[in-house]
């Protein structure tokens, strides 16, 4: 069944409405030029109130290892998502298991794959105008391509309308979805994400 991660979590009603719903992983944004950013002592706050069997992922751009690996510390994250330029060694650095972010604009992008040996290949679609949560869709073609090299994270543009579509055809690890199950940047819509993970693990209805 397919892992669903919902991303951009600031608040605590938020990642339990989450939970409830079935979610397999919770993101936190620690970028600051993200709408959807969230400071450590407030994320940890939330942190403490989850309950076990739930993956808590820390996202970070381009930031220094000292400050990854200490959030992840005061956190307690389980696992770090890299969405910026992380070299493969910085990777390796990181204290926890790594989700690399790949912006994908077409089939060249998954040529540094490859060089990554972490524990899932995020695929997101490639933006000028922001790292991420940006609610465009890629060629799911390239995310078929991708499983060749590893475990894949589908990400982009994904909401209740498409999940299902994007399941059957691309049947990736996991997904990964922001904009697409919020009600405002950094706000989740309970019915969003309800329908959203439904779907997501049961993309034939019986
Ligand atoms: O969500 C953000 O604001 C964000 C900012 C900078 C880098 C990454 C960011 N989000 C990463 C995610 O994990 C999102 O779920 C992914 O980009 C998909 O976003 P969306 O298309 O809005 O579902």
């Amino acid at each position: 069944m397919t892992k669903v991660k919902i991303c951009g979590i600031t608040s605590e009603q938020d990642a339990l409405m989450a939970v409830d719903a079935g979610a397999d992983a919770l993101g936190f944004v620690f970028f600051d030029k993200s709408p959807r950013f969230i400071g450590v002592e407030a994320a940890a706050r939330i942190i403490e109130k989850l309950p076990p069997f739930v993956q808590v992922v820390g996202l970070f751009v381009n930031e220094d290892l000292d400050v990854v690996n200490s959030t992840a510390d005061c956190c307690g994250l389980d696992i770090v998502q890299l969405h910026g330029e992380e070299s493969p060694e910085f990777c390796r650095l990181v204290r926890r298991r790594v989700m690399k972010a790949f912006r994908v604009r077409g089939p060249e992008s998954l040529t540094p794959l490859a060089d990554y040996r972490v524990a899932a290949y995020l695929l997101d679609a490639y933006s000028p105008h922001a790292y991420g949560g940006t609610g465009e869709v890629f060629d799911w073609e390239c995310a078929i391509a991708a499983k060749q090299q590893g475990r894949v994270v589908l990400a982009g543009g994904l909401t209740p309308e498409n999940i299902a579509a994007a399941v059957t055809r691309v049947q990736p690890y996991g997904v990964d979805v922001s904009s697409g199950v919020e009600a405002s940047p950094g706000k989740k819509d309970p019915d969003k994400v309800r329908r959203f993970i439904q779907l997501a693990k049961h993309p034939h209805p019986i």
